[in-house]
Protein backbone atom coordinates (compact mmCIF):
# COMPACT_ATOMS: atom_id res chain seq x y z
CA UNK A 1 0.00 0.00 0.00
CA UNK A 2 1.86 3.13 -0.96
CA UNK A 3 1.69 6.54 1.51
CA UNK A 4 3.13 9.67 1.37
CA UNK A 5 6.18 8.51 2.95
CA UNK A 6 6.80 5.82 -0.06
CA UNK A 7 6.76 8.88 -2.43
CA UNK A 8 8.91 10.72 0.05
CA UNK A 9 11.13 7.95 0.15
CA UNK A 10 11.91 7.95 -3.81
CA UNK A 11 14.76 10.50 -4.72
CA UNK A 12 14.44 10.26 -8.36
CA UNK A 13 10.68 11.37 -7.74
CA UNK A 14 10.47 15.25 -8.06
CA UNK A 15 12.99 14.82 -11.28
CA UNK A 16 11.02 12.01 -13.03
CA UNK A 17 8.03 14.40 -12.42
CA UNK A 18 9.64 17.37 -13.50
CA UNK A 19 10.60 15.73 -16.83
CA UNK A 20 7.67 14.22 -17.47
CA UNK A 21 5.59 17.65 -17.77
CA UNK A 22 4.74 19.10 -20.86
CA UNK A 23 6.26 22.47 -21.43
CA UNK A 24 3.46 25.29 -22.20
CA UNK A 25 2.11 25.91 -25.01
CA UNK A 26 4.28 28.00 -27.69
CA UNK A 27 3.02 29.46 -31.20
CA UNK A 28 3.58 28.30 -34.86
CA UNK A 29 2.97 30.56 -37.57
CA UNK A 30 2.30 29.96 -41.19
CA UNK A 31 2.97 31.78 -43.83
CA UNK A 32 0.49 33.30 -46.31
CA UNK A 33 0.59 30.99 -49.20
CA UNK A 34 1.65 33.67 -51.58
CA UNK A 35 4.98 35.62 -51.10
CA UNK A 36 4.98 39.77 -51.22
CA UNK A 37 8.26 41.53 -51.44
CA UNK A 38 7.59 43.03 -48.29
CA UNK A 39 6.73 40.16 -46.11
CA UNK A 40 10.22 39.68 -44.56
CA UNK A 41 9.28 43.34 -42.79
CA UNK A 42 6.16 41.92 -42.05
CA UNK A 43 7.93 38.74 -40.09
CA UNK A 44 10.38 40.67 -38.17
CA UNK A 45 7.64 43.35 -37.03
CA UNK A 46 5.63 39.29 -36.04
CA UNK A 47 8.93 37.79 -34.46
CA UNK A 48 9.33 41.36 -32.59
CA UNK A 49 6.37 41.22 -30.71
CA UNK A 50 6.95 37.54 -28.62
CA UNK A 51 8.01 34.17 -28.45
CA UNK A 52 7.27 32.18 -31.90
CA UNK A 53 8.88 28.72 -31.46
CA UNK A 54 8.36 27.66 -35.47
CA UNK A 55 7.81 29.38 -38.57
CA UNK A 56 6.37 27.28 -41.82
CA UNK A 57 7.26 28.58 -45.48
CA UNK A 58 3.73 27.13 -47.47
CA UNK A 59 3.43 29.21 -50.53
CA UNK A 60 1.35 27.24 -52.90
CA UNK A 61 0.58 26.76 -56.63
CA UNK A 62 4.49 28.06 -57.05
CA UNK A 63 7.20 27.74 -58.77
CA UNK A 64 10.17 25.49 -57.11
CA UNK A 65 12.23 28.91 -58.01
CA UNK A 66 10.05 31.23 -55.66
CA UNK A 67 9.89 29.18 -52.89
CA UNK A 68 13.79 28.86 -53.14
CA UNK A 69 13.97 32.30 -53.18
CA UNK A 70 11.61 33.11 -50.67
CA UNK A 71 13.37 30.54 -48.48
CA UNK A 72 16.37 32.21 -48.42
CA UNK A 73 15.11 35.47 -47.93
CA UNK A 74 13.80 34.30 -44.69
CA UNK A 75 16.28 31.79 -43.39
CA UNK A 76 18.71 34.29 -42.11
CA UNK A 77 15.78 36.23 -39.66
CA UNK A 78 13.91 32.93 -38.70
CA UNK A 79 17.87 31.97 -37.64
CA UNK A 80 18.35 35.50 -35.57
CA UNK A 81 15.46 35.34 -33.86
CA UNK A 82 15.93 30.95 -33.10
CA UNK A 83 13.26 30.49 -34.74
CA UNK A 84 12.62 26.75 -36.34
CA UNK A 85 12.37 27.12 -40.32
CA UNK A 86 9.86 24.25 -41.63
CA UNK A 87 9.33 24.11 -45.44
CA UNK A 88 6.10 22.69 -46.39
CA UNK A 89 4.57 20.05 -48.79
CA UNK A 90 8.64 19.31 -49.70
CA UNK A 91 11.33 17.66 -48.45
CA UNK A 92 13.57 18.06 -51.68
CA UNK A 93 13.57 21.54 -51.22
CA UNK A 94 14.02 21.86 -47.64
CA UNK A 95 17.24 19.89 -48.13
CA UNK A 96 18.35 22.60 -50.48
CA UNK A 97 17.40 25.44 -48.35
CA UNK A 98 18.87 23.92 -44.97
CA UNK A 99 15.36 24.65 -43.51
CA UNK A 100 15.24 22.40 -39.76
CA UNK A 101 12.24 20.45 -41.09
CA UNK A 102 9.57 19.96 -43.37
CA UNK A 103 5.70 19.63 -43.06
CA UNK A 104 3.79 16.60 -44.51
CA UNK A 105 0.78 15.77 -45.42
CA UNK A 106 -1.10 12.88 -46.06
CA UNK A 107 0.19 12.69 -50.07
CA UNK A 108 3.39 14.47 -49.05
CA UNK A 109 5.53 11.87 -49.37
CA UNK A 110 6.85 9.15 -46.79
CA UNK A 111 8.16 9.96 -43.28
CA UNK A 112 11.11 7.72 -43.88
CA UNK A 113 12.19 9.37 -47.53
CA UNK A 114 12.24 12.54 -45.76
CA UNK A 115 13.73 11.40 -42.75
CA UNK A 116 16.69 9.96 -45.07
CA UNK A 117 16.97 13.25 -46.84
CA UNK A 118 17.07 15.51 -44.15
CA UNK A 119 18.82 13.41 -41.82
CA UNK A 120 17.73 12.64 -37.52
CA UNK A 121 17.85 16.36 -36.42
CA UNK A 122 15.04 17.63 -38.60
CA UNK A 123 11.77 18.34 -37.61
CA UNK A 124 9.43 16.24 -39.30
CA UNK A 125 5.43 17.29 -38.63
CA UNK A 126 2.31 15.36 -40.32
CA UNK A 127 -1.22 16.02 -41.17
CA UNK A 128 -3.11 13.67 -39.17
CA UNK A 129 -6.54 15.53 -39.81
CA UNK A 130 -9.04 14.22 -36.86
CA UNK A 131 -7.63 10.41 -36.95
CA UNK A 132 -6.12 8.82 -34.12
CA UNK A 133 -5.34 6.01 -36.33
CA UNK A 134 -2.80 8.76 -38.73
CA UNK A 135 -1.48 10.41 -35.77
CA UNK A 136 -0.40 6.44 -34.08
CA UNK A 137 1.18 5.66 -38.02
CA UNK A 138 2.70 8.75 -37.78
CA UNK A 139 4.38 8.86 -34.49
CA UNK A 140 4.88 4.75 -35.27
CA UNK A 141 7.08 6.21 -38.14
CA UNK A 142 9.04 8.72 -36.46
CA UNK A 143 6.80 11.97 -37.05
CA UNK A 144 8.30 14.90 -34.48
CA UNK A 145 4.73 16.06 -34.30
CA UNK A 146 1.64 15.56 -35.23
CA UNK A 147 -0.71 18.14 -36.53
CA UNK A 148 -4.77 17.83 -35.86
CA UNK A 149 -7.19 20.18 -37.50
CA UNK A 150 -8.94 22.21 -38.94
CA UNK A 151 -10.93 22.90 -35.68
CA UNK A 152 -12.38 25.65 -36.65
CA UNK A 153 -13.61 26.61 -40.34
CA UNK A 154 -11.03 28.93 -41.88
CA UNK A 155 -10.88 31.22 -45.16
CA UNK A 156 -6.80 29.89 -45.43
CA UNK A 157 -7.65 26.04 -47.04
CA UNK A 158 -10.43 24.72 -48.05
CA UNK A 159 -10.71 21.80 -44.85
CA UNK A 160 -13.16 18.22 -44.73
CA UNK A 161 -12.17 17.53 -41.06
CA UNK A 162 -13.42 18.90 -38.02
CA UNK A 163 -11.49 17.54 -34.61
CA UNK A 164 -12.70 17.40 -31.10
CA UNK A 165 -10.55 19.20 -28.79
CA UNK A 166 -10.80 15.81 -27.29
CA UNK A 167 -8.41 14.52 -29.59
CA UNK A 168 -5.59 16.83 -28.34
CA UNK A 169 -6.03 15.50 -24.46
CA UNK A 170 -6.33 11.74 -26.14
CA UNK A 171 -3.17 12.06 -27.87
CA UNK A 172 -1.02 13.60 -24.65
CA UNK A 173 -2.01 10.91 -22.65
CA UNK A 174 -0.40 8.05 -25.02
CA UNK A 175 2.68 10.49 -26.42
CA UNK A 176 5.06 12.05 -25.85
CA UNK A 177 5.30 13.25 -29.24
CA UNK A 178 4.01 16.60 -29.62
CA UNK A 179 0.85 17.90 -31.02
CA UNK A 180 0.10 20.87 -32.91
CA UNK A 181 -3.66 22.78 -33.44
CA UNK A 182 -4.43 23.92 -36.55
CA UNK A 183 -7.19 25.69 -38.59
CA UNK A 184 -8.98 29.02 -37.80
CA UNK A 185 -7.30 29.62 -34.92
CA UNK A 186 -7.51 33.05 -32.94
CA UNK A 187 -7.12 34.98 -29.74
CA UNK A 188 -10.55 34.62 -29.05
CA UNK A 189 -10.81 30.22 -29.70
CA UNK A 190 -7.26 29.60 -28.81
CA UNK A 191 -7.53 28.47 -24.73
CA UNK A 192 -9.83 25.25 -24.56
CA UNK A 193 -7.11 24.18 -27.70
CA UNK A 194 -4.29 25.19 -25.21
CA UNK A 195 -6.19 23.59 -22.06
CA UNK A 196 -7.19 20.29 -23.77
CA UNK A 197 -3.47 20.15 -24.46
CA UNK A 198 -2.11 21.60 -27.85
CA UNK A 199 1.86 21.70 -27.89
CA UNK A 200 1.54 24.50 -30.65
CA UNK A 201 -1.25 26.42 -31.82
CA UNK A 202 -0.55 26.71 -35.62
CA UNK A 203 -1.64 30.35 -37.05
CA UNK A 204 -1.92 31.81 -40.19
CA UNK A 205 -4.38 34.31 -40.91
CA UNK A 206 -5.00 35.87 -37.25
CA UNK A 207 -1.55 36.92 -37.22
CA UNK A 208 -1.01 38.33 -41.06
CA UNK A 209 -4.14 40.14 -41.06
CA UNK A 210 -4.82 41.43 -37.35
CA UNK A 211 -5.71 44.78 -38.20
CA UNK A 212 -3.14 46.51 -36.03
CA UNK A 213 -0.59 44.02 -37.62
CA UNK A 214 1.24 41.11 -37.33
CA UNK A 215 3.35 42.03 -34.31
CA UNK A 216 -0.37 43.02 -32.77
CA UNK A 217 -1.22 39.41 -33.76
CA UNK A 218 1.55 37.75 -31.79
CA UNK A 219 0.87 39.34 -28.47
CA UNK A 220 -2.60 39.34 -28.63
CA UNK A 221 -1.93 35.24 -28.61
CA UNK A 222 0.91 35.36 -25.85
CA UNK A 223 -1.59 37.41 -24.12
CA UNK A 224 -3.61 34.52 -23.82
CA UNK A 225 -0.79 31.51 -23.64
CA UNK A 226 0.51 33.47 -20.77
CA UNK A 227 -3.05 33.31 -19.14
CA UNK A 228 -3.06 29.77 -19.39
CA UNK A 229 -2.70 27.29 -15.97
CA UNK A 230 1.32 25.52 -15.99
CA UNK A 231 0.53 22.07 -16.81
C1 LIG B 1 1.34 22.37 -39.03
C2 LIG B 1 0.53 22.02 -40.23
N1 LIG B 1 -0.52 21.20 -40.10
C3 LIG B 1 -1.24 20.86 -41.18
C4 LIG B 1 -0.91 21.34 -42.42
C5 LIG B 1 -1.68 20.93 -43.64
O1 LIG B 1 -0.87 20.14 -44.50
P1 LIG B 1 -1.53 19.45 -45.80
O2 LIG B 1 -2.62 18.57 -45.32
O3 LIG B 1 -0.47 18.84 -46.59
O4 LIG B 1 -2.14 20.67 -46.59
P2 LIG B 1 -1.32 21.92 -47.22
O5 LIG B 1 -0.89 22.81 -46.11
O6 LIG B 1 -0.12 21.38 -47.95
O7 LIG B 1 -2.29 22.59 -48.12
C6 LIG B 1 0.20 22.19 -42.51
N2 LIG B 1 0.62 22.71 -43.68
N3 LIG B 1 0.91 22.51 -41.41
C1 LIG C 1 -2.72 25.02 -43.77
C2 LIG C 1 -3.86 24.49 -43.02
N1 LIG C 1 -4.03 23.16 -42.82
C3 LIG C 1 -5.14 22.88 -42.13
C4 LIG C 1 -5.57 21.53 -41.78
O1 LIG C 1 -6.65 21.38 -41.20
O2 LIG C 1 -4.83 20.59 -42.08
S1 LIG C 1 -6.02 24.26 -41.72
C5 LIG C 1 -4.87 25.25 -42.48
C6 LIG C 1 -4.99 26.73 -42.52
C7 LIG C 1 -4.37 27.40 -41.32
O3 LIG C 1 -4.48 28.77 -41.48
P1 LIG C 1 -5.43 29.70 -40.58
O4 LIG C 1 -4.73 29.86 -39.27
O5 LIG C 1 -5.47 30.99 -41.36
O6 LIG C 1 -6.76 29.05 -40.47
MG1 LIG D 1 0.86 19.57 -47.92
Amino acid sequence: MMNDDDVALDPGFADRFERDKRPPCQLYLISPERYDPGFPETLKAALDAGPVAAFQLRLKGVEDMEILRAGAALKPILAAYDVAFILNDRADLAKELGADGVHLGQTDGSIAAARSLLGHDAQIGVTCHDSRHLAMEAGEAGADYVAFGAFHPTATKETSHRPDPSILSWWTTISEIPCVAIGGITPANAAPLVAAGADFLVVSSAVWTHPEGAGAGVKAFQSILEQMPAR
